[in-house]
């Protein structure tokens, strides 16, 4: 299952069998739960705190421990979890000699691949606290792979981390998130990945590599990436292509996750759709596509609520049964922990800020 490079990064707890580890969707629990309060008021992105945490390493055992390859996960809910040895029984993952020193570089290194910067609700739909960031190592839920069609997304509640479902996830089928923004075109992930160390070789990617019109796609990518002034031409352009290369089924959704970019211009602007409307899909079929390849995503679910609502077809815009399908793709974003009513009060406000 495993389409890992080996890490290109020197330290990192790897398995390289991740086809062994039977992840699940859940709720998983930080092993750094001191880290949130430390760099709430610090912190904005991971590699600026690195020394503070290297000083807090060096002075705390318990923290030291609680990233070991050898601690065991919290009890509560990860019963289950298997020890280090069971992915790397050949290797040395150990981080320093626990009566000793420990191993900054290393540690730093393994924090650094493993550990993720969480953020809250309300700074993605209301813009508050948008500079809200924490930053944890979960110890399982890091060996859930990138993928550009992740099925997906976690959701932090306190020191909790709960995995949920981003799209329906077929029996057996790996679970992966988005390290990065996956509403992007090619070239954009391309360089994300190598940020992280890696390079992508999900479904997508290989996709977009391998079709015919990639250099007319780079051409509309570029357009794209410098502001093009027709971005609904842009749109037409990108599904009159699609038509004539013969993309179809989930090829699309792939496509038009790239693209969203002008997608979610075109469909946030009365004129351009005055323009376009009538020769391009509807924001329906797009966000049913998008979600279906590239799971659900509040931006994509907010288009289609804004969509709704300017179609008049009920008060406040969206009837019941057009609400049932947001709150489904908002359960997409959300997790199944979110109540419907919440959901569905959450969704209101998209777009009123
Ligand atoms: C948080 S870890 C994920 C689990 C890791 N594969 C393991 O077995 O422990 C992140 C690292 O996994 C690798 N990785 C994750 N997603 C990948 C992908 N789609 N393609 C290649 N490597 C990937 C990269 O080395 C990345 O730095």
């Amino acid at each position: 299952m495993c389409r890992c490079k080996p890490p290109q990064l020197p330290y990192k707890i790897s398995s390289g069998t991740h086809g062994l580890l039977s992840l699940r969707l859940g709720v998983y629990r930080c092993h750094l739960p001191d880290t949130r309060s430390i760099h709430h008021a610090l912190v904005k992105r991971w590699r600026n705190v690195r020394d503070e945490r290297n000083e807090r390493c060096e002075k705390c055992s318990t923290m030291h421990q609680s990233i070991s390859p050898k601690s065991t996960q919290s009890r509560d809910v990860l019963e289950e979890a298997p020890g280090m040895e069971v992915f790397r029984p050949e290797a040395d993952v150990g981080i320093g000699d626990f009566s000793g020193r420990v191993d900054k570089e290393r540690l730093l290194s393994i924090l650094d691949v493993n550990s993720v910067l969480e953020d809250a609700i309300s700074a993605k739909v209301l813009g508050r606290n948008a500079d809200y960031q924490g930053v944890g190592l979960w110890i399982l839920a890091s060996f859930i792979n990138h993928s550009c069609e992740p099925n997906v997304r976690r959701v932090h509640v306190g020191d909790y981390m709960v995995v949920h479902a981003s799209r329906d996830v077929k029996a057996g089928e790996e679970l992966t998130m988005a390290y990065f923004d996956v509403l992007a075109p090619r070239e954009k992930r391309r360089e994300m990945a190598d940020n992280w160390g890696f390079v992508c070789g999900c479904k997508r990617c290989l996709f977009e590599d391998g079709v015919c019109f990639k250099n007319e796609m780079r051409e509309m990518e570029m357009a794209m990436g410098k502001g093009v002034v027709d971005v609904g031409g842009l749109v037409y352009r990108l599904e009159e292509g699609m038509r004539r290369w013969m993309v179809r089924g989930r090829g699309k959704g792939y496509l038009r996750a790239s693209f969203w970019e002008a997608y979610e211009k075109v469909f946030g602007s009365e004129k351009v759709m005055r323009k376009w409307g009538r020769k391009i899909p509807g924001p329906e079929a797009v966000v049913d596509s998008i979600v279906h390849a590239a799971g659900s995503d509040e931006r994509v679910v907010r288009v289609l609520v804004e969509g709704l609502r300017r179609g008049g077809r009920g008060g406040n815009g969206v009837v019941e049964m057009e609400m049932e399908k947001v709150i489904k793709l908002g359960r997409g974003v959300y997790g199944k922990m979110m109540k419907k009513q919440a959901i569905g009060a959450l969704i209101q406000l998209y777009g009123q800020e």
